[in-house]
């Protein structure tokens, strides 16, 4: 993505609701024709970045700039944007057809290329044939798409979306996450995507922005946010992690460390730079542990005894929650063999614990 220009920049701005600072000298660029999302819990100030793009909040302080034009003084109707609203936002007396042409009719295009907009809209949302029904003989997915067209038909070059998936059910829901992905492919349209969903963010983006607290915590690709949190809050709210507190005994080589955790060694990669007696988080995600159910801890080899203490089957995973002692809980999740005759779904076996050197994700505390 690096080769790419930039579409949309904030340098340094800051935006106040009453006295309450929500963003502070916030900085951030997404590029053409990328599928971005902000990313974060419930008033992080996710839609307010949003809001702003669009023209429906007015910065504080700082510049937003589309396409290198400072666009703070333009109002939200002349900016290269539109945005498809939780809601929906469509027009009850009005059919598909007719809210899809809408804007088109507001701004003064001919009625001809109305017409021709429109329908390459509808086959765009693979909504053909439905042009004359209204709103409320549609289901939850094809309001979405109607939601969609009437955005697009009017050629922005910024598409904002906000939380516009979680009024549907699940199934429906993962179903238009690939089918946004693939307009947003054919389209060539900039898409900021607005969502306090983990998964939704790592499926469809191609970087995310992680935000809590009115701060930009870490932008990257879902492999780099999922893979390499740069902290425990990023860590924790994508996904389920297991976090070891350890202490850093020795360099061994330029990447990789011997940390103690808890009384057992174990060699680590970090990427950061890192000095004897450092605290460290050692993360591992549940799916890369190893767990195997041996009695007694193996001779010569740096790992955990554990006991078993809670089970649930997901269907493909078998997850588990093992007691690793001194209050220590984690979190394991196998792939559920079914050939396996002797998969043991019990609980209170006795487990070793341990993982492939390289696998864990190593940050020093201070950079918490
Ligand atoms: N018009 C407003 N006046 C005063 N405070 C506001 C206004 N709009 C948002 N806020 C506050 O700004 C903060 C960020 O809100 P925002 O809606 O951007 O969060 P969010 O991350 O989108 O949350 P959610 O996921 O719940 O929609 C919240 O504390 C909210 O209460």
């Amino acid at each position: 993505m690096s080769d790419k220009s930039v579409l949309l920049a904030f340098n340094n701005v800051s935006k106040r609701f009453d006295s309450s600072d929500i963003l502070v000298d916030f900085n951030l660029d997404i590029y053409d024709g990328e599928f971005f999302t902000i990313l974060g819990p419930s008033g992080c100030g996710k839609t307010t970045v949003l809001r702003l793009i669009a023209g429906f909040e007015r910065t504080n302080d700082g510049v937003i700039t589309i396409d290198g034009k400072a666009v703070n003084d333009i109002p939200a109707e002349q900016r290269p944007v539109n945005t498809v609203f939780q809601s929906y936002a469509l027009f009850p007396h009005m059919n598909v057809e007719q809210n899809i042409a809408f804007g088109l009719k507001m701004t003064g295009v001919p009625k001809a290329e109305i017409q021709q907009r429109v329908t390459e809209a509808l086959e765009l949302v693979k909504l053909s044939g439905f042009e004359k029904r209204s709103p409320s003989q549609l289901s939850g997915g094809q309001k979405q798409r109607v939601a969609i067209a009437r955005a697009v038909v009017m050629r922005p070059r910024l598409l904002l979306l906000d939380e516009s998936l979680s009024a549907l059910d699940h199934k429906l829901r993962q179903q238009m996450q690939m089918e946004l992905k693939q307009m947003q492919r054919r389209l060539g349209i900039t898409f900021v995507y607005v969502t306090h969903d983990q998964e939704e963010a790592l499926s469809m983006s191609d970087r995310i922005l992680v935000m809590n607290n009115g701060q930009a915590q870490q932008i990257g690709t879902p492999r780099e946010i999922y893979e390499q949190p740069s902290n425990l809050f990023i860590a924790r709210f994508i996904g389920e992690i297991n976090v070891f507190d350890g202490t850093v005994i020795e360099k061994v080589n330029e990447f990789s460390y011997l940390v103690d955790i808890g009384g057992v060694s174990k060699k680590v990669r970090c990427d950061q730079r890192l000095q004897e007696n450092d605290p460290v988080h050692v993360m591992v995600r549940p799916e890369d542990l190893r767990i195997e159910y041996l009695e007694d801890k193996p001779q010569g080899r740096s790992g955990f005894m554990g006991i078993v203490v809670e089970r649930s089957y997901t269907g493909q995973t078998l997850d588990s929650l093992i007691d690793l002692g001194e209050g220590r809980m984690i979190q394991s999740s196998e792939f559920f063999n079914e050939d396996d005759p002797d998969f043991d779904y019990s609980i209170r076996q006795k487990v070793w614990v341990d993982w492939v050197e390289g696998w864990e994700h190593v940050i020093k505390k201070s950079a918490i």
